[in-house]
């Protein structure tokens, strides 16, 4: 029976299915693959096929393939469309279609905040989802607000951007068509930025939460669990989950070529094909902020975040090794175990 993980918790998932919620343990070809990868433990949004055990139990047999992953701190690269299966990063969300990018409207001019922008975008890019950049709390900000969104447009080239407010409920409809179809969408964006009071407006007042989960021990008991998969009525699905929240430690750097992408058509114009972009002659991307066709700022988180990307590629290859070097100790104990009479 096919289902779908809201919740995981020390080798227990809560699942949905078509008969309802349930809690499976991992079985033993989860327990197995995941042993030698963390990547292929299930996760929040995982489809998996569900087995029924005569004594009334459920078990997790299987993850089908991901069709997109949040992984952090992994070298298990995620290219649009898969994971690949030799990383060891940690899973937190998978089959996710939508990412919101959310920044409120009274900050989304300010140049840290245009920069957590790009960096959040980037992520959305990585993770095989699509970002669509939410620019919530509208109604604080009514002077300029076109502008505002032409400014946010300008870092995240060929990503739509839209205000919102939750409290007058513009925009909310705009955003509820991007779950057409019975998508799957995640949100970021910083503390206080309104994400909660989005979600509940999305949901209106028929919020279905995983809030309640009829315990396994049959006794009818609730147990309490985080909210971490929103059901909405008109079909489609929100996972929120604290890890997702918090953007840092992930490996972007595909995704900061996309969000990127201005710069780097810019670079091919460059007249050394290995440009840095700093001092050289003929730097086609020095004559645009020159020439004020490119901001210095944009340029400047571009390099910011080319660093980070590199950091983490560095950090991720250095797991790498350790993690072959590892096996290979085990490897030859093993041998000489073994040749021992
Ligand atoms: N004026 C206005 N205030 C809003 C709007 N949306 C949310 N707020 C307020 O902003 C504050 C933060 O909203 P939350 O929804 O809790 O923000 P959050 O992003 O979920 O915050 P964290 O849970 O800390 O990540 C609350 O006081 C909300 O009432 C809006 O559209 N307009
Ligand atoms: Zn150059």
């Amino acid at each position: 029976m096919p289902a779908r993980v809201a919740r995981v918790d020390r080798g227990v998932a809560e699942v949905l299915a078509a008969d309802g919620q349930h809690q499976a343990k991992y079985g033993a070809r989860i327990r197995r693959a995941s042993a030698e990868n963390p990547v292929e433990l299930p996760c929040v949004g995982d489809w998996v096929a569900l087995r029924y055990l005569p004594e009334g139990r459920y078990e997790l047999d299987h993850v089908l393939p991901r069709s997109s992953a949040f992984v952090r701190g992994g070298v298990g690269r995620v290219s649009r469309g898969g994971l690949s299966g030799d990383g060891q990063g940690h899973v937190l969300a998978a089959n996710v279609d939508v990412v919101f990018v959310t920044e409120p409207s009274m900050h989304a001019s300010d140049f840290a905040d245009l920069g957590r922008i790009e960096r959040m975008v980037a992520l959305a890019w990585e993770s095989g989802g699509t970002p669509v950049v939410l620019i919530t709390k509208a109604d604080l900000f009514d002077q300029g607000l076109d502008e505002l969104l032409a400014d946010v447009a300008g870092v995240a080239p060929g990503v739509d951007v839209h205000a919102v407010s939750s409290l007058t409920g513009d925009g909310v409809d705009v955003v509820r068509t991007y779950l057409d179809g019975a998508k799957t969408a995640v949100v970021l964006g910083p503390s206080g930025a309104g994400k909660s009071t989005l979600v509940n407006s999305l949901a209106g007042d028929g919020v279905m939460e995983t809030q309640q989960v009829r315990a396994g021990d049959g006794r009818g008991r609730h147990t309490t669990v985080h909210r971490e998969m929103i059901l909405l009525p008109a079909g489609g699905l929100i996972i929120d989950t604290p890890g997702i929240r918090r953007v840092g430690l992930y490996d972007i750097s595909d995704g900061v070529d996309l969000v990127f992408s201005d710069i780097e058509e810019l670079a091919e114009s460059c007249r050394f094909g290995d440009c840095s972009h700093t001092s050289e002659p003929a730097c086609a991307v020095l004559a645009a902020v020159d020439s004020g066709d490119l901001p210095e700022r944009r340029l400047e988180s571009w390099f910011k975040l080319q660093r980070e990307a590199a950091w983490m590629a560095r950090r991720s290859d250095a797991r790498l090794r350790a993690e072959e070097t590892r096996k290979w100790k085990i490897i030859h104990k093993s041998v000489r175990g073994r040749s021992r009479p």
